[in-house]
């Protein structure tokens, strides 16, 4: 996605090999002209895929999936990282590591949102290793629904979460793939 990859080449900012900071436009300033953008092209790929729900994992994910969910017509559900008073019944839950964070956290969804019907739309804003993604297929499947695909805002294609989803047979969109952080220079696959 072009205005993306123009995005990422003029805001983006390469802390180290491993990470790209892209908090002027995604996961702390948000910029909702572009995101519009996601959730269109999002909605554009995903169309035809019965989708009845969306799924993403607070905090950063839920921009581009409410983008997405007001695109495709259906609700958007983010697992929560910290239990609340307000949930109360029997959770669909699963541990993460956070990659921005380091620390492991249990993130749960209550099962009245999500049933064995749904088909369900994983959104996130970054792959790396694909904790979040795993976890969240995790929870989809204690549901009994169905992942119908996933849609990344940005993968990093070096880290192993990307080779891990295909080889058990998901659909995945990346937005942005980022082949390399190398040296400061964000390369990316097309
Ligand atoms: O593929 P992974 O290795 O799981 O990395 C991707 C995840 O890492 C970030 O979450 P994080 O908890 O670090 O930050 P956030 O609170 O900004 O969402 C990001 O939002 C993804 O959910
Ligand atoms: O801002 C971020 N930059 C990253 O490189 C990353 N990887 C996972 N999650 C991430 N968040």
């Amino acid at each position: 996605m072009e205005a993306l990859h123009k995005k990422i080449r003029e805001e983006g900012i390469v802390l180290s090999d491993q990470v790209l900071k892209v908090d002027a436009f995604l996961n702390h300033q948000i910029d909702p002209a572009l995101m519009k953008l996601i959730g269109d092209e999002f909605a554009a790929l995903f169309k035809d895929s019965g989708i009845t729900k969306i799924v993403t994992i607070e905090a950063s994910g839920i921009a581009p999936a409410i983008m997405t969910g007001l695109n495709l017509g259906v609700p958007v559900i983010f697992a929560r990282k910290q239990q609340s008073l307000t949930l109360t019944e029997n959770l669909l839950s699963a541990t993460v590591y956070s990659f921005t964070k380091k620390v492991e956290s249990t993130v749960a969804i209550s099962p009245r949102h999500l049933t064995s019907s749904d088909r369900v739309l994983v959104i996130d804003d970054f792959l790396a290793n694909g904790k979040a993604s795993q976890a969240l297929i995790s929870i989809i499947k204690q549901a009994g629904a169905t992942v119908a695909g996933l849609g990344i805002v940005i993968e990093k294609s070096f880290q192993g979460g990307r080779a891990e989803l295909d080889a058990q047979g998901y659909r995945v969109e990346s937005l942005a793939r980022v082949k390399s952080l190398a040296g400061g220079v964000v390369t990316f696959i097309d």
